[in-house]
């Protein structure tokens, strides 16, 4: 596995968030995480990325330990994000946006930088030259001047989708990639998932609660319901499992339409 937790559990104030999960991402692999409201997903990905520390529990990413990295470190060793809500500087320009990502990547240092040496000077054009192939990626490198704030929103989440890209990642974690996008945009946003992992090789783990994107993009779906992984498997096996149906009930009908 390129990503393995083993017995992880997370806790604040001794509420139960995470308890004792064990779950693991193939490289190369477009896995999901579902489960209802509440169930912990966001909470794992924070642990993951080194936002929460968990109480027990060990996570291990490409053969390195992660519990207790910092998130920068975490982005370093191969793991992006993107976030629930879009977070983009709303001030600063699409390709701006995309290149602020890449300090993770950056080799020149602080000094070099204050005193514009040549190494840093290299060091620029390598990042706008990266973050523009990612935006060409997704779609935008005719809008790399623009204002991030000024387009539209499902332009937004693929900037995303972009400055995550351009960390160089082994590992993207998308949270809801598909919240407030509209059924065209789904479909490409699909199509988009795919081309990460088939051209550039990079596993994919979301988070999604649209069952129907889930169900066509994902090769393996695992399912957490009150901080415990319940079930896992092919979309198929998982859309059967009873268990899910159990864990489902009570929430809204979009959510039941395995
Ligand atoms: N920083 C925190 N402090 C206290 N409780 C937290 C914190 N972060 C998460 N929780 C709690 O952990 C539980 C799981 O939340 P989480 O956001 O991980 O669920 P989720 O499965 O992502 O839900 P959703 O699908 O609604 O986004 C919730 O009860 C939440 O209140």
């Amino acid at each position: 596995m390129l990503l393995q937790l083993n017995q992880v559990s997370l806790s604040f104030a001794g509420n139960s968030v995470l308890d004792e999960v064990a779950f693991g991402v193939a490289a190369g692999r477009i896995q999901s995480l579902i489960g209802p409201n509440g169930a912990g997903k966001t909470s794992l990905f924070n642990v993951i990325t080194g936002f929460y520390r968990p109480q027990r529990g060990e996570i291990t990413f490409d053969g390195e330990r992660l519990v207790k990295r910092k998130p920068h470190s975490v982005t370093r060793l191969g793991i992006a994000r993107t976030f629930q809500n879009v977070r983009l500087f709303r001030e600063m320009s699409v390709l701006e946006n995309v290149m602020a990502g890449q300090h993770c990547r950056s080799r020149a240092g602080a000094l070099a930088a204050v005193l514009r040496l040549p190494s840093q000077r290299a060091e620029e054009r390598r990042i706008r030259e990266t973050s523009l192939e990612c935006l060409d990626f997704v779609g935008l490198a005719d809008s790399q001047e623009r204002l991030a704030t000024n387009l539209a929103y499902g332009h937004q989440r693929r900037v995303e989708i972009a400055r995550a890209l351009a960390t160089e990642p082994k590992l993207l974690l998308l949270d809801e990639p598909a919240a407030g996008l509209n059924g065209s945009e789904k479909e490409a946003l699909v199509e988009l998932i795919r081309r990460i992992r088939d051209e550039r090789g990079i596993a994919v783990l979301l988070i999604e609660h649209d069952m129907s994107l889930v169900m066509s993009v994902s090769e393996h779906i695992s399912v957490l319901d009150h901080g415990s992984l319940i079930t896992e498997g092919t979309p198929q096996a998982v859309a059967n499992d009873p268990r899910v149906i159990e864990a489902y009930l009570g929430q809204d009908d979009e959510e039941l339409a395995l």
